[in-house]
């Protein structure tokens, strides 16, 4: 299958002079779908067992129109270490020009301290498209029909 044409999202260091040093997000694996992305701290962040904290990225960026950028937890930070994202998946928005920043949740039993440069989430892009919503008093009927929540087992 032929690779698809590769979206280009404008990214911009909101502190150059100071964040500087930190890279943009990136593919850590050529097939990787997400591109990890840092913590922009000054100083260490002490999570004491259920903390949540909105952690700077020091980035902004344009996505283009039709395409969304989810925010997604790293599952070695969450799986081994209970650090999680608290509003998974975050949404990054096209028309957001805001800082790009990453909830973060401490679901452990234990305090973790989360610092500079420290790979906190990962980015993927996404296809998305806004429906037109067409009001309606009845829909086609299915064979599942109201069926939900394990009306097939469990
Ligand atoms: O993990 C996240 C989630 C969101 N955002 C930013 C970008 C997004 O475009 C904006 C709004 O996010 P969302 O729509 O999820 O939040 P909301 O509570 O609906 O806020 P709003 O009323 O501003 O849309 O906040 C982040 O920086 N990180
Ligand atoms: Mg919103």
């Amino acid at each position: 299958m032929q690779a698809q044409e590769q979206p280009e999202i404008r990214i911009k260091r909101l502190n150059p002079g100071k964040d500087g040093d930190l890279p943009l997000p990136r593919c850590m694996t050529p097939g990787s779908a997400g591109m990890d992305i840092c913590a922009a701290l000054d100083e260490d962040l002490a999570m004491a067992p259920g903390d949540i904290a909105l952690v700077p990225t020091g980035l902004a960026m344009a996505i283009p129109q039709g395409f969304e950028v989810q925010v997604r937890p790293r599952s070695g930070l969450a799986i081994k270490q209970g650090v999680s994202l608290v509003n998974t998946p975050g949404t990054i928005d096209s028309d957001y020009r805001g800082e790009v920043k990453i909830g973060l949740i401490n679901l452990s039993r234990e305090t973790r301290t989360i610092s500079r440069g420290d790979r906190i989430a990962q980015l993927i892009v996404g296809r998305v498209f806004q429906a037109r919503l067409t009001e309606t008093d009845s829909l086609d009927e299915t064979e599942r029909n109201g069926g939900g929540f394990g009306h097939t087992g469990v």
